[in-house]
């Protein structure tokens, strides 16, 4: 959802993804996991929709075992800890303009992927998320392939009017985008060709 609703806001975004996969995995197929490595803009997207929105804000609490001092405060044995990962992927000395969705933080110069794999969003430490692998996975195909073939705009009303969306997020222990209307087409004849082929081979 966070995807979308940043694919939504940037359509410039969209179209520089949808160029980079014509050119390497062409229109008569699915971006596949194969292709990952040769689709830097795409992983840039995919992390940087990590870092920008996290799924779980908060992370998981600890709990202090002894007390301890950090940075001049005192922190009591029992006490609940909330690692705020918000914060540290807001953190303006890292991440320039943090509130802007811009997938080209995560590029270097030269187009490729940099070292920073957007990992903090699934928290640190021995009880990291375990489904991390598969998550990052899961977003990086539903992304990829979603933009290969649908292109996603802001809904119109009656009078054609694009409807304004207002990207506020859900608070809580999970967060999420707040609903929003939008439209979801096919990006051209040979995304429907592409569509229709997929659905007679899966009848
Ligand atoms: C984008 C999707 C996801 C995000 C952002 C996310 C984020 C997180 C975070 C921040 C934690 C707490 C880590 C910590 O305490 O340091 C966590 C824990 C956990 N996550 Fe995820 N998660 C995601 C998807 C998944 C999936 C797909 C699975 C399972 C297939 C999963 C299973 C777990 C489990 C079992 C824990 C508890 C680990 C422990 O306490 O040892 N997560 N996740």
């Amino acid at each position: 959802m966070t995807a979308l609703l940043a694919l939504v806001l940037h359509p410039e975004i969209q179209r520089r993804a949808q160029t980079e996969i014509d050119r390497v995995v062409g229109r008569s197929r699915l971006p596949a996991f194969g292709d990952r490595a040769s689709l830097p803009y795409v992983g840039a997207i995919v992390r940087e929709c990590l870092r920008w929105h996290h799924a779980a804000p908060l992370s998981a609490t600890r709990e202090v075992v002894e007390d301890d001092v950090y940075d001049g405060m005192f922190i009591p044995k029992g006490a609940h800890i909330f690692p705020n990962l918000w914060a540290i992927t807001h953190d303006a000395r890292i991440y320039a303009d943090p509130h802007d969705f811009n997938p080209e933080r995560f590029l270097m110069k030269d187009g490729t992927l940099n070292s920073d794999e957007s990992k903090t969003t699934f928290g640190y430490g021995r009880r990291i998320c375990i489904g991390q692998h598969l998550a990052d996975a899961n977003v990086w195909i539903i992304v990829a392939n979603f933009l290969a073939i649908y292109e996603i705009s802001k809904a119109k009303d009656v009078d054609g009017n694009e409807i304004p969306i207002d990207a506020s997020f859900s608070s809580g222990f999970i967060s999420h985008p707040a609903p929003f209307k939008c439209s979801i087409r096919p990006r051209d004849s040979e995304a429907e060709t592409l569509i229709q082929s997929l659905r007679n081979s899966s009848a």
